[in-house]
């Protein structure tokens, strides 16, 4: 309605969006060092209130490039993240028990309701496993009452997030008559600081007690950032619970969108199914090193993400004046990048509309999609350093998904709408048969 390039308000931000691949092109590519994405005041605020760190999301600067330098060492290659394959692996296993215990307490013996509820679990041990080293327990079959309340409060947390992210939209002066959002922001940031802290202190015991005996201290992410001190523990705490934020519904979102695509063209699931007994075989448990013999799977991710950008827009704040598409933006303004709308433009992806996971593989440079129209994890140097671990837990996860079942949509099941509150969500549940493979 207003062209690719337009201004607008959120509450009291004046914010210039840009719905086109080459003026995002444009944007991106002139970025400097340390590229900010929005005013995070009110995180900010958040922290300064409660005497704590900023992460990588919410810090800015020198602060922010000296983070990222320590963490991209360690989690932005496919070969960084392969160490985690085995780790990633045991959580799959027990998603697919816990898909075996759902789908016999139902009448057919093979429906799965609302597999967001399974994937959100999923994604929560999967990034736990990686992240704390320590598995949780989301997935068993009879959790403690005790597991069951912190994955309740959880959930509860991250759905209150969606709506209080709204919460630094809305001016200081306005907090005394409408305060709930403002204590609701601080409540959900309480909860999700404490619970990183409980897993990070475990785990600077057990150094503790592992120096003690003078053993070898070994282990993956946190330990190496507790033991190599680049980071204070406060930034750690930071970093960990930010992590946390970034890393679960936007991996369950993804996995039930995919999920949901396969069961509704079973011909496309045939497919990536031939490719994998084909090229890795029926029952063979998959690893990192697998996942390039598979493109049709890493396909079938890129194009669940074209259509369904978890994220649907990004920002950047200008950090020098640019002329874009004839227009002069100032230094300091607040760009939305439209990425959801670049994904369905048919000059950038012919039959926009369809799923066609085959068009993410390149024969010849005919045949490049040019990646500014869909870049669901950002660009550039502050693009997602979660990205190698998200594809790595949802390309291990399918493989094994197709490789155990035929997926079948549910007949409860109506056409899902995304809708968006800050993430793109399936806006009805999505209900699937997990029929055993012949
Ligand atoms: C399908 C899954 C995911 C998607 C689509 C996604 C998407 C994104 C996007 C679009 C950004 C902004 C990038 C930019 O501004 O250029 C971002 C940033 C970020 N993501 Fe992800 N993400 C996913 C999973 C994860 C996971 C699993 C983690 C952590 C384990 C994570 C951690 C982060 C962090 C910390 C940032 C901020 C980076 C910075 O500012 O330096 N994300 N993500």
């Amino acid at each position: 309605e207003y062209g690719k390039i337009f201004k607008s308000h959120f509450g009291p931000q004046f914010v210039v969006s840009i719905a086109d691949r080459d003026m995002v092109a444009q944007v991106l590519r002139a970025e400097g060092r340390t590229p900010q994405r929005a005013n995070m005041e009110s995180w900010q605020e958040y922290r300064d209130l409660r005497g704590r760190a900023t992460g990588l999301i919410s810090a800015e600067g020198e602060q922010w490039l000296k983070m990222r330098s320590v963490l991209r060492q360690k989690v932005l290659k496919p070969k960084d993240v392969a160490v985690f394959s085995g780790g990633v692996n045991e959580v799959i296993t027990d998603l697919i028990k816990r898909i075996h215990t759902l789908r016999s307490q139902e009448e057919d013996g093979e429906t799965v309701t609302n597999v967001n509820n399974l994937f959100f679990k999923y994604s929560m041990e999967g990034v736990a496993t990686i992240l704390y080293e320590s598995r949780l327990g989301c997935l068993e079959n009879n959790i403690p009452r005790k597991t069951v309340e912190y994955i309740e409060a959880l959930e509860l947390m991250f759905s209150m997030f969606k709506t209080t992210m709204y919460a630094g939209a809305i001016p200081k002066w306005l907090r005394p008559f409408i305060p709930k959002p403002w204590r609701e922001f601080c409540r959900s940031w309480d909860g999700l600081f404490k619970f990183s802290q409980i897993h990070v202190d475990n785990k600077i015991k057990d150094i503790q007690s592992q120096l003690d005996q003078g053993e070898e201290v070994k282990g993956g992410l946190l330990t190496y950032l507790l033991m190599s001190k680049e980071l204070t523990v406060e930034e750690i705490y930071a970093n960990m619970t930010e992590m946390l934020l970034a890393g679960v519904d936007t991996t369950s979102f993804t996995l039930s969108w995919a999920t949901y695509l396969l069961a509704k063209h079973p011909e496309v699931q045939q497919s990536v199914y031939e490719e994998i007994v084909n090229n890795l075989g029926k029952d063979e448990v998959p690893t990192a090193d697998d996942v390039p013999k598979l493109p049709m799977i890493r396909a079938l991710l890129k194009e669940t993400l074209r259509l369904f950008p978890v994220l649907p827009g990004n920002g950047r704040v200008t950090q020098e004046d640019l002329v874009i598409g004839g227009y002069f933006i100032p230094k300091g303004t607040q760009l939305a990048l439209c990425h959801y709308a670049t994904s369905y433009e048919e000059e950038n992806f012919p039959m926009a509309n369809e799923f066609r996971p085959e068009r993410w593989l390149r024969k010849d440079n005919m045949d490049r999609v040019d990646n500014f129209g869909s870049i669901p994890f950002g660009y550039g140097i502050r693009s997602c350093i979660g990205k190698r671990i998200a594809e790595l837990e949802i390309h291990l996860a399918l493989i094994q998904l197709l490789q155990n079942f035929e997926i079948r949509i549910s007949p409860q099941t109506k056409p899902v709408k995304a809708k968006t509150h800050g993430l793109l969500t399936p806006g009805d549940s999505i209900n699937v048969k997990f029929a055993d493979r012949k």
